[in-house]
């Protein structure tokens, strides 16, 4: 399998050169030359399979450059109920990501059980021994620059800390993500973890995310890899879950579903996206958003525009507060018909602070062929949608979460079962759960007090020359 860039000026890759790599040498993002598919029968023959097994099945098709035997091991080392039984341990913790199903017809899939506590442990669990395999291979060691509004960097860190050959530079908002999510990542001593926390928004840490990859003399001399979406391996590995709710969800492989997926820097619901254009039988992906609302304008009504840092509301879902969705790209190219250099045009105007606007082209005219619908969702839509799913389902499930199911039930079409991704436990945003609720969510006995741990991190304004000063200072250590 070869990997083209979105933007169609970079030399095709190869799975194990682009997980080492992250963003292309022209600036775009990787996606294969043409997604494999799977038809009726090989799904049918996939119904009952562990997750693990499934992981292979859909991974192998990616990564044709990890011989099967090692891409087995190490599938079958990370996707264990071990590793995901955390804070809820129960007999389905072997499902891996279970599906609850809260009424007929519509299910919640559980994607928080890993250290975390966040649906990013899914995928970065697996990045973590993926990338101990590729470096143990060449002797290499990488540093990995990431950006975080509130769970990826968590989820990186614990997959990272203490993993030979790997440093890990994590940028995160200043001041803008809960309490237990600061903790979870500051209180972290490893002496190859370092935060940052930047002055702004995530968007302002995912520019110097971009600026330093695109610089590619200092890319090569310090080796920076990336964790977030950009990295191709993040969104394959999240096209798994798709794979294994469906089977959950349906009893024969011509039956439709349909998926609810809180959004922010589209990591998530593209690996839907790519799902679905492998033949997973998906009728709808319906996005939400919170507040910051980009994404749901555009499949309303074509236009694409970013909005500032100062534009950019600090929500009570903040890991989803987000105005220029990074993957957001990869479906684009898609939505073109992969024409890199439409692409191209479309991302000059973004990268200069602009916008687009598709309405009334040809390319918007098929945007139904994708399955895609919006919704957002506020403050007080949030509290409501946690309150309902406590008293009708009694579950309580996490501010995104909520955006995700109150987007899902205007949505969601009486003969398709509506699948909500949970993308978060509560017990990482306790203020909102305790307004909506007058009571504190459950916390794993691993996080008690994990606020009142010490914490490290060094505070900076969003500038690329620092970021760049530190990653040196760091290989000086
Ligand atoms: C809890 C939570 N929900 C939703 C999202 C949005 O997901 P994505 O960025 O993949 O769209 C994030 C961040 O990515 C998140 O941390
Ligand atoms: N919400 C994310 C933002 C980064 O998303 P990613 O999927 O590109 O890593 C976070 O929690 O950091």
């Amino acid at each position: 399998m070869r990997y083209i860039s979105t933007r169609g000026q970079a030399a095709p890759r190869s799975f194990l050169e682009i997980l080492l790599g992250g963003l292309m040498e022209d600036g775009g993002l990787a996606l294969p030359e043409a997604y494999p598919q799977f038809s009726i029968d090989e799904l049918e023959g996939l119904r009952g399979a562990s997750y693990a097994e499934l992981a292979f099945a859909v991974l192998s098709r990616f990564a044709d450059d990890i011989p099967a035997e090692d891409l087995r091991a190490i599938v079958g080392r990370t996707y264990t109920a071990e590793v995901y039984c955390n804070g809820r341990e129960t007999s389905r913790s072997a499902e891996i990501t279970p599906l609850r199903t809260l009424e007929p017809g519509l299910h919640l899939l559980e994607l928080s059980n890993g250290p975390t506590l966040a649906f990013k442990d899914m995928a970065m669990q697996l990045l973590g021994n993926l990338f101990e395999y590729a470096l143990a291979k060449t002797g290499a060691s990488l540093n990995i620059l990431g950006a975080t509004s509130g769970d990826t960097g968590s989820a990186a860190e614990y997959a990272m800390r203490g993993k030979k050959g790997v440093s890990v530079y994590m940028l995160s908002p200043w001041g803008k993500m809960s309490p237990f999510q600061r903790a979870q990542m500051y209180s972290l001593q490893d002496a190859n973890i370092h935060n940052i926390a930047v002055r702004g928004m995530f968007d302002d840490a995912q520019d110097i995310v971009k600026a330093v990859s695109n610089d590619l003399e200092f890319k090569r001399r310090h080796a920076i890899g990336t964790v977030n979406s950009i990295n191709w391996a993040r969104v394959c590995a999240q096209v798994v879950y798709y794979f294994k709710a469906y089977f959950a969800a349906t009893t024969r492989s011509d039956e439709r579903v349909s998926f609810a997926v809180p959004s922010g820097n589209f990591g998530n619901i593209c690996a839907g996206h790519i799902a679905r254009q492998m033949g997973l039988p998906i009728a709808k992906l319906v996005l939400a958003t919170n507040e910051n609302d980009v994404l749901d304008e555009f499949f309303r009504t074509g236009l694409y525009r970013p909005r500032k840092t100062a534009e950019t509301h600090a929500t009570s879902s903040p890991s989803m507060d987000i105005s220029k969705a990074s993957n957001f790209e990869r479906f684009v190219f898609d939505l073109v018909g992969r024409d890199a250099g439409v692409l191209r045009g479309l991302w000059q105007q973004v990268d200069s602070g602009g916008a687009f606007d598709l309405a009334g082209t040809t390319y918007f005219a098929r945007i139904g062929n994708f399955g895609f619908e919006s919704g957002r969702s506020t403050h007080a839509d949030r509290l409501a949608t946690i309150r309902l799913a406590d008293a009708k389902y009694g579950v309580t499930i996490d501010p995104h979460t909520a955006d995700g199911l109150k987007v899902a039930l205007e949505k969601r079409d009486a003969e398709v079962p509506m699948i909500v991704l949970e993308t978060a436990l509560p017990a990482k945003f306790e203020e909102t759960i305790e307004e909506a609720l007058g009571r504190a969510p459950e916390r794993p006995a691993a996080y008690a007090d994990i606020e009142s741990l010490p914490q490290a991190v060094e505070v900076i304004d969003a500038d690329v020359a620092v970021v760049r000063g530190l990653i040196e200072a760091g290989e000086g250590l």
